[in-house]
């Protein structure tokens, strides 16, 4: 299944969005990256990086600019094809979803369906491969609205891996997860070899897991590039306006800083 699948390269070109001309929630967004990057989105809250992934994803169109995959325009392309290409992790949770998890993580194979017909063994195969790579074998039975936060976080993934996608975007993924699963869900994306874009809220975990981080800060790109070059506490202050304080790892195969923030002084 995924564990074959290759990433894709992403490249975003002066990208601006928003939902009125007078409001620009993205603006002049650019950068481009790898096939198989892991790119982390950092940024204060409302700073616009839910409305970035939207773009990416092909829910928004932009205002101006463009997301191409592989150098292929995500607008030239249908919504099936592109959800044959990326898979999306969101945030919200629905809470009276009358489906089994199995259920859940076979509608990522929609996309992959050929005209009318059923699920055939691959697709139960690859389900089944989705759920043991998550270590949801045992609860792919149950209602998926029986489930905590953090078990249907990892559903949704499954989902998404079962998509077998080149791309997984993700908003906030850890976020219901305790950190044994933050660390789980972060560690079996990157083993995979797929293009991985994420919000992330957790510095120090965007600093361990990613290959490229971006900042983003009133929509706009405030830096980008790898975690050593971008994560310094000086971007971190000024795009949180918190004091930040890095600490050297001395750890060889891990981010060589971690950093500690605390509330900036007011200054009367
Ligand atoms: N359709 C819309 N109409 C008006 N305002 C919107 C719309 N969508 C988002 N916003 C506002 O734009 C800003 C950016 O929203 P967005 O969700 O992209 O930010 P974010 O960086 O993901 O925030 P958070 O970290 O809090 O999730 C917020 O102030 C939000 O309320």
């Amino acid at each position: 299944m995924s564990c074959t699948a290759t990433g894709a390269g992403l490249r975003v070109r002066a990208l601006d969005w928003g939902p009125r001309p007078d409001l620009r929630l993205v603006r002049e967004v650019d950068f481009a990256i790898a096939p198989g990057s892991r790119l982390a989105i950092l940024g204060p809250n409302g700073a616009g990086k839910t409305s970035l992934l939207r773009c990416l994803y092909r829910s928004a169109q932009p205002t101006a600019g463009s997301v191409e995959v592989d150098g292929v325009d995500i607008w030239s392309m249908t919504a099936r094809e592109v959800a044959r290409i990326i898979a999306v992790v969101l945030q919200e949770m629905p809470s009276d979803f009358p489906f089994s998890v199995r259920d859940v993580v076979m509608m990522g194979r929609i996309p992959r369906r050929e005209g009318m017909s059923g699920w055939t063994a691959r697709d139960r195969e690859t389900v089944a491969h989705a759920l043991e790579h998550l270590d949801l074998a045992h609860l792919a039975g149950r209602q998926f609205s029986t489930l905590s936060g953090g078990e249907k976080q990892r559903v949704l993934i499954a989902r998404a891996l079962a998509q077998q996608p080149r791309i997984i975007i993700l908003d906030e993924p850890t976020n219901h997860l305790d950190i044994r699963h933050q660390l789980e869900i972060l560690d079996l994306l990157q083993t995979l070899q797929l293009t991985i874009v994420t919000t992330l809220h957790d510095i120090n975990l965007a600093a361990e897991f990613a290959t490229d981080v971006a900042i983003l800060t009133e929509g706009r790109m405030a830096a980008f590039g790898a975690p050593e070059d971008v994560l310094n506490p000086q971007a971190l202050s000024a795009a949180f306006g918190v004091t930040a304080t890095a600490h050297s790892n001395g750890v060889s195969n891990s981010a060589r800083f971690s950093f500690s923030l605390t509330r900036q002084e007011l200054i009367s």
